[in-house]
């Protein structure tokens, strides 16, 4: 008998199986640690796009996160997509309830091929309610855009004042994910009030990046859940996602997924 760290993905189910909770589970299994799900909205999802979005009931949402955890228990806790303002306040009201430490935010908003996981109107509740839980959000540029509701940010200049803006909004730290930026280099900026720390990696040139997000955000959490600093576990996810997106997967006909596999292929 043995026992192993825990991580809870709260986020939405891909079909396509590689974004939303399908590329959580996997990271999470690749990262060694265990995993448990509580799905907030089932989409219709393949390569070429989002196809259909099926909300659960928030008492279904309830009821999955109750049953994790008042038995199993999570070390870490990541957030994807959650769709309304119901859920999120659902969701932070069960955080708060359940103390649970160790809170990664992936505020996803928007699909690559433009369908909205989050609706408009939720923004707010995602602002007021659960990023001031995190321990982290991860948000892209248009995400953070969408948060602090100005600006565009193009460059790394923007990206550094950016990351102090979103780190008033409440959370303990922020990692800003560049790989929106048009840049020979794909750079992640961290700020948690004190540090600021680019994560720097050569962008490769690829149009296979259909989960990335995802599997950033679920492999610091479960970097986070087995005891490791914050700092070492965006450092592990941005190695991991980096090796994931070099070796991403030309299925179907659209957006291919990132290979959740790839580290094991590095020496
Ligand atoms: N073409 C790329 N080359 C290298 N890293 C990338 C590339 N695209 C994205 N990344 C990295 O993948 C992670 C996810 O970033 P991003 O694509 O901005 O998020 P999202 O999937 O939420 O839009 C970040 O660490 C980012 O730097
Ligand atoms: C269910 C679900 N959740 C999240 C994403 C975003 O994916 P990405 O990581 O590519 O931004 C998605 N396409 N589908």
């Amino acid at each position: 008998m043995s026992t192993m760290a825990k991580a809870l993905t709260i986020a939405g189910s891909d079909s396509g199986g590689g974004a939303g909770i399908q590329a959580d589970l996997k990271t999470f299994q690749e990262r060694g640690v265990f995993g448990t799900s509580v799905i907030t909205a089932v989409t219709a999802q393949n390569t070429l796009g989002v196809h259909g979005v099926y909300p659960q009931s928030l008492e279904s949402i309830e009821a999955q996160l109750h049953a994790v955890l008042s038995d199993i228990g999570a070390d870490a806790l990541k957030t994807g997509m959650l769709f309304s303002a119901e859920i999120i306040e659902l969701v932070s009201k069960l955080c708060k309830e359940y103390n649970v430490t160790n809170i990664v935010v992936d505020p996803v908003m928007i699909a690559k091929g433009g369908s909205e996981l989050l609706q408009q109107e939720a923004v707010e509740a995602l602002t007021t309610q659960l990023l001031p839980l995190a321990t982290v959000i991860t948000p892209n540029l248009p995400e953070a855009e969408k948060i602090l509701g100005a600006g565009s940010i193009k460059t790394l200049g923007d990206m550094k004042e950016a990351v102090r803006e979103l780190k008033s909004v409440g959370p303990q730290s922020v990692v800003l994910k560049g790989g929106h930026l048009e840049d020979e280099i794909a750079t992640d900026l961290f700020f948690d009030g004190e540090r600021m720390i680019p994560f720097e990696t050569p962008r490769i040139n690829t149009k296979h990046t259909h989960g990335t997000g995802c599997t950033f955000a679920a492999c610091i959490a479960a970097e986070l859940a087995k005891g490791n600093s914050l700092v070492e576990s965006v450092t592990v996810a941005k190695q991991f996602i980096t090796a994931a997106i070099e070796h991403s997967l030309m299925l179907g006909t659209g957006i291919g997924p990132t290979n959740h596999a790839a580290h094991r292929l590095k020496k």
